[in-house]
């Protein structure tokens, strides 16, 4: 129960609820209860009747009526009642859902790239959906369900012990028994659930891939072979939902059984005890039978209850170390910077943590406020890494990175971030309208700013081509644009967000060198007065770069400008002169 401790602020916040629930909960029970007492003294008046010891069929039928009455009365408000309870327990569990999921979610939000390469997604999704829910069953059903056991459980036991204590002994006792057993079935239940789920996300996972991997399953004429191991997955889980029904097929049979033992007790013992006179009314008898009935499933429950509980504890631990991580990037400072977007690298060493892959070493270069730096080199050499860098998405254990002479972890993270305007190596566009995804940049954006910013990219005609034009939808409900097309609406993107420091992460490598030549010329007016990072394979992307760096191996080769560089020997001339042989060809 240790890690279920998380949850207390919840029910602090929710106390008055849960105690209204608490009072609704023990009037329902005693209300849904009040008819066995009665239908008790209905049948020992009956049994007078027949001794003569009532001797008018008026007096009975009055007496009857009289009870008939409260019963229906009683078992009104118990419904009532009992509507008002699950109103209480199950909203307010909904409630904490609700807000556990928000807090994950937030959580998540904070926390740093790292967390994200070390952990799966679908473990990510599992943990604030699927644990979720296991926390809630206990939130809800497991802390209603003990509030009614302990209620009816109390309320039936007075009522039984008055009404004959020995016996009461006698019928309770197969109850226990009752309640372990199905605890054991239930934890057999959730173990078996547990592997069926496991076959489950296998099954979504492997058929989600062979849908967004359908064009390369076709065109290598792998239908049949994907389908095989559609067939063994699938029957994988089948024998395992089998085995759960197995188990789960326990379930019903043993209440009954159970159920049975205790009215056999209740007519043999209590039969025994009417003749010898031990019990005056047969009534007494009738009111037991119902009374082990109405304990059954309260103590089932108890089962259930423990089984539930046991689930939620481990499925709260799961989502307790995620919520106990740590962001690794942190802000620490509160007041706003002013950026004005001069970068400098002081010896600079990164390793990435997961890999241990050295991707820069010594570091250093300076751009100023305004200035265009461009990065060149191999794949792998580590260029995205100083843009990511830059970005302070990690921080660097040796050396020192500056922005505006001061170092970029004593800034305001999110002055720093609103600042930068950063194009990745694949764009990633939201399954939303193109205006949508432009304004994420700036959700105030009005169409003429959209537009401007689409101009800029060179991507307003592609758009207004599209019958649906800006509100087109993009991803799996919509259309799919082509490579260069998204990386030029992330780059609309970053235009419209008016950023200090401009990133390119190699965003134009799928756009032919006409419509490049266009979008570097309208970056080279937006971008006077900003700072632009741009790394690109195409020396005809860099050529007009204030600054030119070379990387190889995470280490900076040569660096100058494009004049200079095309004059030494090295990787830049022999790329420069690759490249304009193949422009000539
Ligand atoms: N997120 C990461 N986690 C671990 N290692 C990484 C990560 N990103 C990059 N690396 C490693 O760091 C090195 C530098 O990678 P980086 O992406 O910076 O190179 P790059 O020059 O941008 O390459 P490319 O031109 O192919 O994009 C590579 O060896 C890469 O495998």
């Amino acid at each position: 129960m240790k890690h279920l401790k998380h949850l207390n602020k919840y029910f602090l916040k929710y106390k008055w609820k849960l105690l209204i629930g608490l009072v609704i909960t023990i009037a329902a029970r005693i209300f849904a209860l009040y008819y066995i007492p009665l239908i008790g003294d209905s049948t020992d008046a009956i049994e007078q009747y027949i001794n003569g010891k009532i001797e008018s069929l008026e007096v009975l039928r009055t007496e009857l009526a009289i009870n008939i009455g409260l019963i229906i009365g009683a078992t009104l408000i118990a419904a009532f009642l009992t509507f008002l309870m699950r109103q209480t327990f199950i909203v307010v569990s909904r409630n904490i859902e609700y807000d556990l999921k928000n807090e994950i979610y937030k959580h998540y939000q904070e926390l740093s790239l790292n967390f994200y390469k070390k952990n799966r997604t679908g473990d990510l999704m599992n943990r604030i959906s699927e644990d979720v829910t296991k926390v809630r069953l206990y939130l809800g059903p497991a802390i209603m369900y003990t509030v009614t056991t302990f209620t009816s459980s109390v309320v039936v036991l007075i009522f039984m012990v008055q009404a004959a204590p020995e016996l009461t002994l006698y019928t309770v006792a197969p109850l226990p028994l009752l309640a372990f057993s199905i605890y054991k079935i239930s934890v057999a239940i959730h173990k078996r659930s547990t592997v069926v789920q496991q076959y489950l996300s296998k099954l979504n996972t492997f058929t989600q891939e062979s849908f967004s991997g359908i064009a390369v399953i076709k065109s290598y004429g792998m239908e049949k072979g994907i389908n095989s191991s559609f067939v063994d997955l699938s029957n994988g889980s089948r024998d395992k939902n089998i085995d759960l029904v197995k188990v789960q097929a326990f379930f019903y049979p043993l209440m009954v059984l159970i159920i049975g033992i205790s009215n056999v007790l209740v007519i043999y013992i209590g039969g025994n005890k009417y003749i010898n006179g031990e019990i005056a009314n047969i009534g007494v008898i009738v009111e037991f039978l119902l009374y082990v009935n109405m304990l059954t499933w309260p103590i089932a429950s108890i089962g259930w209850v423990t089984s539930l509980v046991q689930q939620a504890d481990a499925s709260q631990e799961r989502i307790n170390e995620f919520l106990q991580e740590n962001p690794e990037i942190t802000n620490k400072k509160e007041t706003p910077d002013e950026i004005r977007g001069k970068i400098a690298f002081k010896n600079v060493s990164f390793t990435y943590d997961d890999t241990n892959i050295t991707a820069l070493k010594n570091i250093s270069f300076e751009v100023k406020s305004g200035e265009t730096l461009a990065i060149i080199g191999k794949t792998g050499a580590g260029k995205s890494t100083i843009l990511e860098l830059i970005g302070r998405l990690y921080d660097v254990e040796k050396g020192e990175i500056l922005i505006d002479d001061k170092n970029i972890e004593q800034l305001n993270l999110d002055s720093l971030r609103n600042n930068i305007g950063y194009v990745p190596q694949d764009a990633f566009l939201f399954s939303d309208s193109i205006k949508s995804n432009i304004k994420f940049g700036k959700a105030s954006a009005t169409d003429e700013e959209i537009y401007e910013a689409a101009k800029n990219a060179s991507v307003h005609k592609n758009i207004k081509g599209f019958s649906k034009g800006y509100d087109t939808v993009l991803g799996e409900r919509g259309i799919t644009l082509s490579g260069g097309q998204k990386q030029r609406v992330s780059i609309a993107r970053a235009i419209i967000h008016n950023p200090k420091i401009l990133l390119f992460d190699d965003c134009l490598s799928a756009v032919d060198t006409e419509t490049e030549e266009e979008i570097l010329h309208n970056l080279f007016k937006i971008s006077r007065n900003k700072t632009t990072v741009i790394v690109s394979h195409r020396i005809s992307s860099i050529k007009n770069a204030d600054k030119i760096i070379i990387l190889e191996n995470g280490e900076i080769v040569q660096q100058g400008s494009h004049s200079q560089l095309i004059n030494q020997t090295g990787y830049y001339k022999e790329l420069y002169t690759e490249q304009l042989n193949e422009k000539e060809m």
